[in-house]
């Protein structure tokens, strides 16, 4: 048996029940074969990849709170610091019924080589809570976060741990978390990103994920001699990445024709209009289906099914694997011909395999949706520095950090003979920096 099919039955037999992980490191492992075969004698003596699948330090904690109706209610929390090879560890807080320890895991083992694409100095990590916000009210999800902090603030700080949103935090939860965070600790530092411009937060990091995504699309199309300009999108998902690559996509000549929430979508022929999506979503947190509303010429469909809308690009952005074989199939034969994950893991891996076999452009979500971590970063830095960067600047750097990202996976796939397979490339060029920095620092 091969180191890699080792490792990876390893990995099964030793988390049981981690099915998401499972799926993630197999993806990751599957993919950089080339890489290791070539260098298998010295990854086996240093046990290279039984450290890398073993997060440093996994913190679960209970998270005790009252509701409006003074009842007690307890919740499961999780932060997963999984690798500080290169950075401190890094990456969002998810607050959904469906956060468990695998989810958890193999979110914050994709953070590793994401946050290696990056080019910046950060480690992945990843937490959160199978806390429900949908439906509470903001004193509940107050006393839930501080709760959650009480417990989260004895393991990180701005050099050791940076937590930021994933799926139910946004700014209203990281301000609630901030604020506990320096009440107990008593530090002003840039412990968490994602913050309010008010107290620390960077410009552009709320539409840093949405962005990130189109500029990478732009530029695989580009390369690819194609043009965003012009062509029909579905995204999936109607949160924070999906409503600024909504919003990107559109500057850009694009026409969106479909978002979803997790009941059902909505199709509009004549493009998305995104005010009354934000004003539905981000001021009312109300459901997708109002969107027919204000807008009646669309149409609301409850369940599964937005994959059925014809489309040149599909951008899932909403959860992992929301989108399966039987919807890849639809889409190539629907004539789409570029995939761009904003979500982490939102393709199977028999669709990912699909879209490959069948040449469809297809950016895995480690590269695709690397700009929100990635201006995170930026927020680090001007934390830092104690400065503000304007809009443009961080903008700027964003759109770059996408283009590179871009030119390392499509190097990466190159240099191993497999042109074109981004996801090759991208675990590749990930992996490549956190396996030296690993080697640097000796057995730890
Ligand atoms: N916020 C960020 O900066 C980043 C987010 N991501 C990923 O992007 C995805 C979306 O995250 P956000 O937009 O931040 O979260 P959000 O909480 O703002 O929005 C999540 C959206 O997904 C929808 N959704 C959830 N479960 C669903 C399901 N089973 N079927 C259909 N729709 C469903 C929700 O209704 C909501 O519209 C997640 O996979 C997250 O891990 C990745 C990189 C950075
Ligand atoms: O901005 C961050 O630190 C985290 C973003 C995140 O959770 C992700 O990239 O999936």
């Amino acid at each position: 048996m091969s180191y890699v099919d080792e490792v990876i039955e390893a990995v099964v037999k030793q988390n049981p029940g981690e099915a998401e992980f499972h799926q993630a490191v197999k993806e990751v492992l599957d993919s950089l074969r080339l890489v290791i075969e070539a260098n298998e004698e010295e990854y086996k003596k240093s046990a290279l990849l039984e450290r890398l699948v073993e997060p440093e330090r996994i913190i679960k904690f209970r998270v005790p709170w009252v509701d409006d109706k003074g009842q007690v209610q307890v919740n499961r929390a999780y932060r997963v610091q999984f690798s500080s090879a290169i950075g401190p560890y890094k990456g969002g807080l998810r607050l959904h019924p469906s956060v468990n320890q695998s989810i958890i895991k193999f979110l914050g083992f994709e953070q590793i080589f994401k946050n290696s694409l990056t080019g910046l100095p950060i480690g992945g990590g990843k937490g959160g809570s199978d806390f429900d916000p949908k439906g509470k009210s903001d004193r509940e999800v107050m006393a839930f976060c501080q709760s959650f902090m009480t417990e989260l603030c004895k393991y990180i700080g701005a050099d050791t741990d940076v937590p930021a949103g994933d799926i139910g935090v946004g700014g209203r939860e990281i301000g609630f978390m901030y604020g506990q965070y320096k009440r107990i600790t008593g530090l002003y530092e840039g412990v968490l990103t994602g913050k309010g411009l008010t107290y620390g937060g960077s410009l552009a990091r709320t539409e840093a994920t949405g962005y990130g995504l189109v500029y990478l699309v732009d530029e695989m199309l580009k390369q690819n001699g194609k043009d965003i300009a012009g062509k029909t999108v579905v995204v999936s998902g109607s949160g924070n990445v999906a409503i600024y690559a909504t919003q990107k996509a559109t500057q850009l000549g694009a026409k969106v024709v479909a978002l979803s929430d997790s009941n059902g979508w909505i199709y509009d022929a004549e493009g998305i209009d995104l005010d009354v999506v934000r004003e539905i979503k981000e001021v009312k947190r109300g459901r997708i289906k109002e969107y027919v509303d204000a807008r009646p010429s669309a149409e609301y469909h409850e369940g599964k099914g937005i994959w059925t809308v014809k489309c040149d690009i599909a951008l899932p952005c909403a959860t992992q694997n929301e989108l399966d074989l039987e919807d890849a199939k639809t889409l190539v034969a629907n004539g789409c011909f570029a995939v761009a994950e904003g979500a982490n893991m939102p393709s199977t891996a028999e669709a990912t395999d699909l879209f490959l076999e069948k040449g469809i452009l297809f950016a895995p979500g480690k590269a695709a949706n690397a700009g929100g971590v990635a201006t995170s970063a930026l927020e680090m830095s001007q934390n830092s520095q104690r400065l503000s960067w304007t809009f443009e600047e961080v903008d700027a750097k964003l759109k770059q950090i996408m283009i590179d990202i871009f030119t390392k996976m499509a190097d990466a796939a190159k240099r191993y003979g497999v042109e074109g397979n981004y996801v090759v490339g991208a675990n590749i060029a990930g992996f490549e920096k956190v396996v030296a920095a690993m080697n640097a620092q000796g057995i730890v």
